[in-house]
């Protein structure tokens, strides 16, 4: 009911992680793999391992998240050797990369090539939480520079994790470069970045980096993300799968950003308040909606969104 595929991966299931919550540490990870998520993905990696921002550095909101974690994980040859840890959960393991430089990320990616157990790398373009470092996605030139440099030497599936769009002549300019390459997916979007949530009775910022200053998740962001998820489905070649991560916390939600176009959905806030028992809920919700219209299959109603009469 809820199997899908990106590029020629198969996923029993449609839903899974996003990128960042809950999937740092070889525990989580399991824990993901022994959930009903349809696969694992792990926190964005760099050459080596970080400590990341100082806290308080990720808060709860009634509407979503904030959070400036400052991309805190245990290196890329840890998520490397958790592949055969994972492999006896048989769904896809994919590694989110982060590199500090195009150099770090070409040395990891390279690192990846050989490991069956990695299903697919995510490559993050995207993270707003680095003092001083733009975050890439939005440098057109140097996202063409980074993608032809990738896939001069990658042979394994490989999508790259977009920030939010908020211009229509950007997501013509972005896809017009995605589409010059042989990506399997786009993994859309990211949190909107430097958002800024006060405590009011304190007169202070939730977060202590970048004076307040974080990417925001949840209902904050849910639309946007379906905006962007719908423009990167019409304007990209359909090779390219789209992956869709933002305010996903339902099955209603999760059945929007299919009728949207998106070929599986990713959790990340929701993960992060309810632990991963989210994935049975929002699988079962989403199910009873596909049942109640009649759709066998997500492919009955992906992309099928219409335009108000
Ligand atoms: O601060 C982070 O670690 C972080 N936080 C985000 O919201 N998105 C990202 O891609 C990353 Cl890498």
């Amino acid at each position: 009911m809820l199997q899908t595929k990106i590029a020629n991966i198969k996923l029993a299931n449609c839903i899974y992680n996003a990128s960042g919550p809950a999937c740092s540490s070889l525990e989580e990870l399991q824990a993901l793999g022994q959930s009903a998520a349809g696969a694992i993905l792990s926190k964005s990696a760099t050459l080596a391992p970080r400590a990341g921002n100082p806290a308080p550095r990720y808060v709860d909101t009634p509407w979503g998240s904030i959070n400036s974690m400052g991309l805190p994980n245990k290196g890329h040859a840890y998520y490397l050797a958790a592949a055969k840890e994972l492999a006896s959960f048989q769904k896809p393991y994919i590694v989110s990369l982060s590199g500090m430089s195009l150099a770090d990320n070409l040395k990891m990616i390279a690192e990846m090539q050989e490991e069956e157990n990695i299903a697919a790398i995510e490559l993050n373009l995207s993270c707003p939480n680095l003092p001083g470092k733009p975050q890439t996605a939005y440098d057109f030139e140097q996202t063409e520079k980074v993608l032809a440099a990738v896939f001069a030497q990658n042979n394994k599936p490989l999508g790259v994790k977009l920030p939010p769009y908020f211009d229509l002549l950007h997501f013509e300019q972005m896809a017009q470069i995605l589409n010059q390459f042989p990506l399997s997916f786009v993994s859309c979007i990211n949190s909107i970045g430097n958002g800024l949530v006060i405590d009011w009775e304190k007169e202070e910022t939730l977060i202590r980096p970048k004076d307040g200053f974080g990417g925001l998740g949840g209902d904050y962001i849910k639309a946007t993300a379906l905006a962007n998820v719908r423009q990167f489905y019409l304007l990209l070649r359909p090779e390219i799968s789209v992956v869709a991560v933002g305010g996903i916390k339902s099955g209603q939600d999760a059945f929007e950003h299919i009728l949207c176009g998106a070929k599986a959905v990713q959790i990340g806030t929701h993960l992060m308040k309810t632990g991963p028992s989210c994935f049975a809920q929002i699988s079962a919700e989403l199910t009873a909606i596909m049942q109640a219209k009649g759709y066998q299959s997500i492919e009955d109603f992906r992309g099928k969104l219409k335009t108000a009469a």
